[in-house]
């Protein structure tokens, strides 16, 4: 496994990556496929994130646009509308590090300056102007691969090896943020399980999730809930996968992942909690 900094300074709160860490995920959405809008007020979205705080959370994540599969783009105003006083509340109310989870860069730039400590982006910095904003705002971003947009990228995703392709396009996003000025001790990198990926790709990505670890930055893992926990496990509603999950983000963490994207975040710190203990006995001696 490569090196990879063993933290990410995020404006000031420091996230340790000594050992994985879980990102709390706070959807401040009306039609996220997991919670399906159970946190879409703010005063519910805050709360929300509190509690991930109380469970152990080490970083929260602020969403206010979802990316299910089908989801279309919520304008720029409703965004900022629902990110940033949740973001703001959740800086003063926690000492953990808050992530903006965006597209836009206005609402990297808004999210930053009312507190978030780093830049989530499904988009890669892809979007016109936000790799400049990115770069501009000088905290730690997430770089995720996504096979086009949310709208069509279920429709037949095709690939020749998802993982050669995944980790080229990640590799290809790592050095167009460093030509954009954001040194690699702030980049993350994310396979981005279920953007247009089928369950057989999410498979190839979670086996061959070392491979990433080579791009010499963090690996983000998320699978929290998904469709293929779903497919594994047999549970359909997403409430159900919670298990399912915790599986998946354990073995991310054996293979290297430093942050697991959760929105269970008690089970989850609990299991790596269990792993860590056992990874630490030393392997016995054979005589
Ligand atoms: N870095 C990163 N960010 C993400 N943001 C959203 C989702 C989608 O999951 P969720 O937030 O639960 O649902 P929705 O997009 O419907 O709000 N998945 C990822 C992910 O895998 N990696």
């Amino acid at each position: 496994m490569f090196d990879v900094s063993p933290s990410l300074d995020c404006a000031g709160r420091v996230l340790k990556l000594d050992r994985t860490r879980v990102m709390g995920i706070v959807n401040v959405t009306p039609d996220s496929f997991s919670d399906s809008g159970a946190h879409a007020t703010t005063e519910a979205a805050v709360a929300h994130g509190l509690r991930l705080a109380e469970e152990g959370a080490d970083i929260l994540d602020v969403g206010g646009e979802s990316t299910r599969p089908g989801a279309g783009e919520v304008p720029l105003e409703e965004e900022l509308r629902r990110v940033i006083p949740v973001v703001e509340r959740l800086v003063r109310g926690t000492a953990l590090p808050v992530s903006v989870d965006t597209c836009k860069p206005e609402v990297m730039r808004a999210a930053v300056a009312a507190g978030a400590g780093m830049i989530n982006d499904v988009c890669a910095l892809r979007r016109d102007g936000a790799l400049e904003a990115a770069a501009a705002q000088g905290v730690p971003v997430v770089l995720m691969h996504m096979l086009g947009e949310p709208r069509s990228m279920q429709d037949d995703p095709r690939y020749d090896d998802v993982v050669a392709e995944v980790h080229r396009f990640l590799a290809e996003r790592i050095f167009a943020a460093e030509l954009a000025g954001i040194p690699k001790k702030h980049l993350v990198a994310d396979p981005g399980f279920g953007f247009g990926k089928t369950t057989a790709h999410n498979l190839a990505l979670l086996a061959g999730l070392e491979r990433f670890t080579e791009l010499g930055v963090p690996v983000l893992a998320g699978l929290s809930r998904k469709r293929s926990i779903g497919e594994w496990t047999g549970r359909q509603a997403p409430a159900e996968r919670v298990a399912g999950s915790v599986a998946a983000h354990l073995l991310a963490a054996q293979r290297g992942a430093r942050i697991v994207r959760v929105h269970d975040v008690a089970a989850t710190v609990d299991a790596l909690k269990v792993w860590e203990a056992v990874a630490a006995v030393p392997a016995p001696r054979r005589d």
